[in-house]
């Protein structure tokens, strides 16, 4: 099998991809450590790609305990290009219902407790975050549910997800301040995910399933985790037949995104220049842009 373009981070509620063929289970070793779970690779109509269960399959992992560096190291040695996260959040606006679908163009990060970076140890580069989530891989989303016709929920174009550190939701005060904030959506697991995506030059999108209203509407039952979960398993078979359509729809023409080439204007330190365990930590995503530069 050709190795994989695309790569699907599954949240709460989604642990596997219904309709992938030639599974294949890959352990890969990272510098950061072992990933959230087993990397599923296989054919999704046909195209190459690789599944992994952000929190593992039996949902073990609070959001602080994620190994995001160790994610995203192992999809960029796999030869990924493109993440599409499949987020479940809760809605901080009236306008977005549960069940309802988002496609977030901004994050606010409230973490607190994660590696934020690969870079550091003698290796310097700033990428930039003005659009942290890619605007072709958002807008192959949004052409992608347009292809399926689906007229029983609605997908918003556009939105900040705040991200909190939990596991806990947050307080009513907290989650009024994040609405006056200009946030729309909440969740607890795309930052660092998104920053480390751009780091490591993959274009990145998230597909947020609106689970609940969080705690800041009257008369509205506040958010748990069983609801959250309940309210995402409803939308999961929607939510893979657009992945499946997204993947589709890439490999038409596999579109260029300006994350793929985000370390050309980042990357400050020479490649030669870092300390050799550095360099070597870095290899998988340093490889394009020292050729760029050279060698
Ligand atoms: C089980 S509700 C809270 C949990 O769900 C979201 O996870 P994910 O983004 O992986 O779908 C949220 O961020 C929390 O981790
Ligand atoms: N209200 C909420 N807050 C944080 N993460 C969530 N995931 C789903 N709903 C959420």
């Amino acid at each position: 099998m050709e190795s994989p373009r695309i790569g699907i981070i599954g949240g709460s509620g989604l642990y596997r991809m219904e309709g992938l063929t030639e599974l294949q289970e890959l352990h890969l070793d990272t510098p950061y450590g072992p990933c959230s779970d087993a990397l599923m690779q296989g054919l999704l109509g046909g195209v190459p790609v690789v599944f992994l269960a952000r929190h593992g399959r039996s949902h073990h992992l609070i959001p602080s305990q994620v190994p995001f560096r160790a994610n995203l190291h192992a999809l960029k040695q796999l030869g990924v290009q493109y993440v599409l996260s499949v987020s479940a959040v809760g809605s901080l606006r009236e306008e977005m219902a549960p069940l309802d679908l988002v496609l977030p163009d901004q994050f606010i990060d409230m973490t607190r407790l994660r590696p934020g970076s690969f870079f550091g140890d003698g290796a310097v580069a700033h990428v930039s975050l003005a659009d942290p989530l890619c605007p072709v891989l958002r807008q192959t989303v949004a052409q992608a549910w347009a292809d399926l016709n689906d007229s029983a929920v609605r997908l918003h174009e556009g939105g900040t997800y705040v991200c909190i550190e939990g596991p806990a939701f947050s307080t009513r005060a907290e989650s009024h301040w994040y609405r006056s904030m200009g946030a729309s959506i909440i969740g607890m697991t795309n930052m660092p995910e998104a920053r480390l995506a751009r780091e490591a030059e993959i274009a990145y999108a998230t597909l947020a399933l609106v689970t609940d209203w969080d705690c800041w509407r009257a008369n509205q039952a506040c958010v748990t985790a069983e609801m959250a979960i309940a309210n995402l398993q409803q939308n999961a078979q929607r939510a893979q037949t657009l992945v499946t359509q997204v993947v589709k729809r890439l490999a038409q023409r596999w579109p260029a995104s300006p994350a793929h080439t985000a370390l050309s204007s980042a990357l400050v330190t020479p490649p030669a220049a870092m300390p050799e365990a550095t360099r070597a930590r870095l290899a998988p995503l340093l490889a394009r842009v020292a050729a760029e530069r050279g060698g």
